[in-house]
């Protein structure tokens, strides 16, 4: 969400991995940032000027977003290219900050195709980065914990729920809630509003969300967690092998085999038309 600390984040990986020796290859893909505080590999605004955009189309500042994401989705392969290349040190982890308004990334063409993108191309895992602080009230815990579900849903990759600014606040309480029911329903008990019933019913519900989640408490300001948050990317990577990876290798045979039966009616159709001209041409010599 917004404000919850993904740019830092993403400047203490790109530290943490060159302090290993093994630099990440970092992105950008917020067309509106002014200013990003690493040394990205690849900018989304040196593509696509986002003030320029919102002029020529007409677009505010979200619109402006959008489109310029879209027009860089449209590239993508031109990325993935990039990516795949050969370097020395070979960077093992490729790192993508996105724009702060998350539904334009999670709910749009762009998001999807950039995503999966990715996903076809690398072991691919989402983080998502929670103010810890501020989920510190019952509601709005549920609230991030329902954006992840969604992005869960959409994309359906494994996903990692980052816990920073635990320097402010420690994370314990939002992993107490996610294990025990009861603590979360404590945590409402003063509350007698209709959304803390609405968000008692939600924290049932997600029960089983919750187990299958690999979570952390990072501090992306003083780098507290750092080593855990790699070891639970690697958990998610195994996930991604066991479960995504699967799944994606019978859509991609599944879409070969449609495109297959596609091309061999086509074909048949093609003879069903040339016949009768075959025909006429035959009849047609002495
Ligand atoms: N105390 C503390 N502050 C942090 C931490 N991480 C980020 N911040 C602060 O939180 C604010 C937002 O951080 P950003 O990294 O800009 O957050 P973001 O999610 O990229 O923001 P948008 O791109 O605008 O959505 C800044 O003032 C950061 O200094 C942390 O681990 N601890």
């Amino acid at each position: 969400m917004a404000g919850s600390g993904k740019t830092t984040l993403l400047q203490r990986i790109s530290a943490h991995l060159s302090a290993s020796g093994k630099p990440g290859y970092i992105m950008n893909l917020d067309p509106a940032v002014s200013e990003v505080p690493y040394g990205a590999n690849i900018d989304i605004r040196d593509t696509v000027n986002y003030k320029n955009v919102m002029k020529q189309y007409n677009l505010g500042p979200n619109g402006g977003i959008l489109t310029s994401l879209n027009l860089f989705a449209t590239r993508f392969d031109q990325v993935i290219t990039l990516c795949e290349k050969k370097r020395t040190p070979q960077p093992e982890y490729i790192v993508a900050d996105t724009p702060g308004q998350i539904e334009i990334f999670t709910w749009s063409a762009s998001g999807a195709i950039i995503t999966e993108a990715f996903a076809s191309s690398f072991p691919t895992v989402i983080a998502f980065v929670i103010d810890t602080p501020r989920c510190a009230a019952p509601q709005t815990f549920m609230t991030n914990m329902l954006q992840a579900c969604s992005i869960l849903y959409k994309t359906k990759l494994p996903l990692l729920l980052v816990f920073n600014k635990v320097d402010v606040a420690s994370h314990e309480f939002a992993v107490e809630w996610m294990r025990d029911y009861d603590a979360f329903s404590e945590a409402l008990q003063k509350d007698t509003t209709y959304a803390a019933t609405l968000s008692r019913s939600l924290s049932l519900v997600l029960e089983e969300f919750y187990e299958n989640l690999e979570s952390v408490g990072v501090s992306a300001a003083t780098g507290e967690g750092m080593d855990q948050f790699f070891e639970k990317v690697q958990a998610c990577r195994k996930e991604y092998e066991q479960q995504y990876l699967p799944e994606l290798q019978r859509r991609q045979r599944e879409k070969h085999e449609t495109e297959v039966r596609r091309q061999a009616a086509e074909l048949e159709k093609l003879k069903l038309d040339t016949q009768p001209q075959q025909q006429q041409g035959s009849a047609a010599e002495p």
